[in-house]
């Protein structure tokens, strides 16, 4: 290659890692992965090696990455934070050994200390006499930004050393991150509040320890791990020959420190505490992106001494990357047993956490709307241990012109039902419940059930039988099963075919509140089902209630109301109902006493505490019988309190309210009086 061309190739990745170093040490906002980064970093080594004119003191691989804000009052360090060297294949711990021995002309093994290298950011604290005086980021190595009201925040890190033998000054220096359960909570409280959330916990560390308001940085949920020290003024510490020694020290005067680190000799060993963490990594509590290894011995640290902007004496060995990049090829969606429609991201196959990727969840709109993804963006995945892979941000300045917008699907992919999305739900569902293949099992082992159709001797496994034969596809077909067809299924009997049959005879009679809850209608549990006969006697009246009607019904809110309208609403379901009836399906007209019988018409009452005599639900269903609106929470316009064995705070406000009150035996006498 000839020079201008090398020098050229140079340029652009400079400036491509330029501009990515600002993303990420001065916005905390990285637009590429880790895993780019650092291949663009060794891309331009490579040059640079090639060509070493092309190594000038403003390469990125000769400076500390990250810069000053002039929001924060700026601090020089005594002593530079550098960066350090970077290793990715166990040869280049080999090598890194081999490199210390010939500069030290040594051949005996040397002891390194290992430690995880957490990802969070560096931070220098100053301890003066004891007490905390100022806290710095690294900034660009020579000085930083002026945190201390910040780092005083952080939960473990102390405001005074502890011991009597304490250095006039010393300066610690270590790892603020966030714990990754500290990052869970605080990214669902983000999404809850419709506010930015972070793409990891090293991005929501930095973004929070450069506050300019330190109680915004109280609240987030960051820890700070010591890893070593700069200026070192005094105290017992200043004897300390090694680094494990230091480290020591400062975990006696208080200091936190990774739980994890070990001492090891030669290269080999330092392979094996590598591939240990490796194993460790996804059951750490905080996010790891390599191990960082230190010739242990101080004196040998100074004998081997510094290059531009990393020691010798260290070397930071990388994990297979967690995050990469691929593109969105398409969007497929699935529909789930309970009819939840989610969106699939399929993607260019990339390795990335130890596999190959090519599906991701994209959960549904609303973070398909966060994430702002198009088809044929690139996007960011992460893979952290067995998690499911997650899409966690687009890649804009890669956006094709041609990228497209994701459409969610208006009507189900399977069965081609409407799709009912609910404003305060973040799940879209296909309201074919009684149609939809991909819900048929389910729908039709609930429209079995005892508290539904209970059909005796129907149980899930039959179902499943029974629907993979494809002798039935919804509940209707359950009642056109003949003798043959059931004998013909693996391991049943002429018995139990006969004895299902007649099951099946049987449940047709029913009851107008079983029916409505075997439907599997969402929301609609026994008790509503039961609301919603009484309220409008007739499955007729149901189907074609508006949903200002519906909501009229007792304890029917918003949304179950609109989870009926839609279901009652969608044509193959009213054609399955009108199967099951054509098929026999029956039940007794509901005939409520006339008014003037109806001895609890136009009360509230209130049932507390455990009934024995009766289930809750079923005094519920003969109080509303006789007139009553049950209501659950006592208040002024409560008129009788029915209080069970245990009732509590509920009874205490009725009879400080002057309601009146019965036990259980009176309500029982009162039913058995009518
Ligand atoms: N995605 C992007 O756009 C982007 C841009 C710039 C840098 N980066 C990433 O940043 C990293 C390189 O930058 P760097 O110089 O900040 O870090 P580095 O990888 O050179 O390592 C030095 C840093 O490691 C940290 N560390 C963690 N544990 C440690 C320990 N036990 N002992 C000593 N140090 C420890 C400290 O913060 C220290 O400053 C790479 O991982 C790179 O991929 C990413
Ligand atoms: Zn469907």
């Amino acid at each position: 290659m000839s020079d201008t061309s090398l020098a050229k190739q140079h340029q652009t990745i400079k400036q491509q890692l330029e501009t990515f170093a600002h993303q990420y040490y001065v916005l905390d906002e990285p637009s590429v992965p880790d895993a780019e980064y650092d291949r663009l970093m060794q891309a331009l080594i490579a040059l640079e090696k090639q060509d070493p004119s092309l190594r000038t003191p403003d390469s990125p691989s000769q400076k500390v990455g990250g810069a000053v804000l002039s929001k924060f009052e700026t601090v020089a360090h005594e002593i530079p934070m550098l960066s350090l060297d970077n290793g990715f294949a166990d040869d280049d711990l080999l090598a890194f050994e081999q490199r210390i021995l010939d500069r030290l002309n040594m051949t005996s093994e040397i002891e390194f200390a290992c430690e995880p290298k957490l990802d969070g950011l560096a931070v220098s604290i100053m301890y003066e006499n004891g007490v905390l005086t100022r806290a710095a980021t690294r900034g660009d190595g020579q000085s930083g930004e002026n945190i201390t009201e910040n780092v005083k925040t952080i939960a473990n890190v102390p405001l005074r050393l502890r011991g009597d033998k304490l250095p006039e000054r010393l300066e610690v220096r270590g790892e603020v991150f966030m714990p990754k359960e500290g990052f869970e909570a605080l990214n669902a409280a983000q999404k809850q509040k419709q506010a930015k959330t972070f793409v990891n916990p090293r991005n929501a560390a930095a973004g929070s320890l450069r506050q300019l308001d330190s109680k915004i940085t109280a609240s987030r949920p960051l820890r700070l791990y010591a890893y070593s020290v700069g200026v070192i003024e005094g105290g017992a510490i200043e004897q300390a020959s090694t680094h494990s020694e230091r480290l020591e020290a400062l975990a006696e005067m208080g200091l936190p420190l990774c739980k994890e680190t070990d001492t090891v000799k030669g290269a080999q060993a330092c392979i094996d505490y590598f591939n240990k963490i490796g194993r460790m990594r996804a059951n750490l509590s905080y996010d790891i992106d390599g191990v960082v290894f230190k010739v242990n011995n101080i004196e040998l640290q100074t004998r081997l001494g510094f290059v531009s902007k990393a020691p010798r004496w260290a070397l930071a060995q990388k994990f297979p990357a967690q995050e990469e990049m691929t593109r969105l090829m398409a969007v497929e969606f699935q529909v789930g047993r309970t009819g939840a429609i989610t969106p699939v991201a399929r993607l260019e196959p990339v390795f990335v956490g130890g596999v190959t990727v090519s599906n991701a969840t994209l959960h549904n709109q609303d973070e398909i709307e966060r994430l702002g993804v198009r088809v044929g963006d690139t996007v960011i995945i992460r893979r952290a241990g067995d998690v499911i892979p997650q899409v966690v941000s687009v890649v804009l300045d890669k956006r094709p012109d041609d990228a497209e917008e994701i459409v969610f699907p208006s009507h189900c992919p399977i069965c081609e039902s409407h799709v009912e999305k609910i404003a305060s739900e973040a799940v879209a569902r296909c309201t074919g419940g009684l149609v939809c293949s991909a819900q048929r099992k389910e729908a039709i082992k609930h429209f079995a059930s005892r508290k539904a159709l209970d059909i005796d001797g129907l149980g899930d496994k039959l179902v499943e039988q029974l629907v993979e034969q494809k002798l039935i596809e919804n509940p209707a077909d359950l009642f056109h099963l003949s003798l043959p067809q059931l004998t013909s299924l693996d391991r049943f009997g002429d018995k139990s075919a006969v004895n299902l049959l007649r099951a099946l005879d049987a449940a047709k009679e029913t009851t107008l509140p079983r029916f409505l809850y075997a439907l599997g209608i969402r929301e609609v549990g026994e008790a509503t089902a039961r609301n919603l006969a009484l309220h409008f006697l007739s499955l007729e009246e149901v189907i074609k209630a508006s949903f200002e009607a519906l909501v009229e019904v007792q304890d029917v809110g918003e949304v179950v109301a609109r989870h009926i309208f839609e279901f009652m609403h969608e044509p193959s379901n009213q054609s399955i109902i009108q199967k099951l009836q054509e098929a026999g399906v029956h039940w007794p007209v509901i005939e409520l006493a006339p008014i003037e019988q109806q001895p609890f018409a136009g009360k509230t009452i209130v049932l507390t505490g455990t009934l024995s005599q009766m289930g809750r639900s079923e005094a519920k269903a003969k109080l509303q019988e006789l007139g009553a609106k049950v209501s659950s929470s006592v208040s002024a316009k409560t008129d009788l309190l029915i209080a069970g064995e245990k009732a509590g705070s509920k009874l205490a406000k009725a009879s400080e309210l002057g309601i009146e009150t019965w036990d259980e035996q009176a309500l029982v006498d009162f039913l058995a009086s009518r």
